[in-house]
């Protein structure tokens, strides 16, 4: 087990955000997770972090094994690689010094990056397509480009387990293509990776996915699955449905006929 999460609460002032979720992430395997705005997921993969502390939060974490609230800031950045959403960095740092952060927990106190440093940030800038970038400032960037900047920084990490939340965000569907590969050369390693997504047929894409509504898990399975699908199309009110096409399993967008827009 990468992750065991055990009843993750979290409360912002009298709202209580997640309700008591239990959750478990396998090792080497690529889960998803999905649902509509406000279900809750950037709260429960924050958690699974433990990057929720001033929150009102009651979580029973471990990662690999181990209470994540009693590793070491160190050994935790080392053993969990973490992109968020809408992520300050930065701006007139050059791009391979942005990366280079990624490799902080590796390093001693103040010593100079050293060989693996650098290959591990040139190899995650060449993963995202970012290499011929890397004397540019942040903030000359696009937000596509800006993007697979921090996924590189993520990647520099070379850590167990990686969360991210919302990787795709201006990603064009060629770079879309790119990180499910990544994301699979990863998790063939023995990484395991779990994605917050809003893109519905590339979360389809993974081993599990977990399927939130309203501060809840509303079904955890196979991403091949019957029942996985029919969860899907519940939660998005048979707005979508799931469909094979070419071998590979999509969300289709799906109209009451009357609201077609065509029509
Ligand atoms: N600090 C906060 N104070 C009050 N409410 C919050 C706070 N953070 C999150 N929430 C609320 O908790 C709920 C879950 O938020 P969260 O960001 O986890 O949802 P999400 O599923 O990731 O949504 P989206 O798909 O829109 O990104 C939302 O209704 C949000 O408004």
């Amino acid at each position: 087990m990468a992750i065991r999460a055990r009843h993750v609460t979290v409360r912002a002032g009298d709202a209580e955000i997640l309700h008591g979720i239990d959750l478990d992430i396998s090792a080497a395997r690529w889960t998803s997770i999905v649902g509509p705005n406000g279900a809750g997921k950037s709260t429960l993969l924050k958690a699974m972090a433990g990057l929720l502390k001033h929150a009102k939060v009651e979580a029973d974490v471990e990662l690999l094994g181990q209470p994540l609230h009693r590793m070491a800031a160190r050994e935790r950045a080392r053993r969990l690689s973490w992109l968020g959403q809408n992520e300050v960095a930065m701006e007139e740092l050059q791009v391979h010094d942005v990366v280079m952060l990624g490799r902080l927990p590796h390093q001693a106190w103040l010593a100079p990056p050293d060989k693996a440093d650098f290959e591990a940030v040139e190899q995650a800038l060449r993963a995202t397509q970012a290499w011929p970038w890397r004397a540019r400032p942040l903030s000359q960037l696009s937000g596509g480009e800006r993007q697979r900047v921090l996924l590189a920084r993520a990647l520099a990490v070379q850590a167990d387990v990686l969360l991210m939340d919302e990787p795709l965000a201006n990603l064009d569907p060629p770079h879309q293509t790119d990180w499910v590969h990544t994301v699979r050369e990863l998790v063939g390693a023995g990484s395991t990776v779990v994605s917050v997504l809003h893109e519905v047929s590339i979360a389809l894409q993974a081993d599990d996915m977990v399927i939130m509504a309203d501060g809840r898990i509303q079904h955890h399975g196979p991403c091949s699955d019957a029942a996985t699908h029919a969860a899907l199309e519940q939660v998005f009110e048979h707005r979508i449905r799931v469909r094979q096409v070419d071998d590979v399993w999509v969300a289709l967008p799906h109209w009451p006929a009357r609201q077609h827009p065509s029509r």
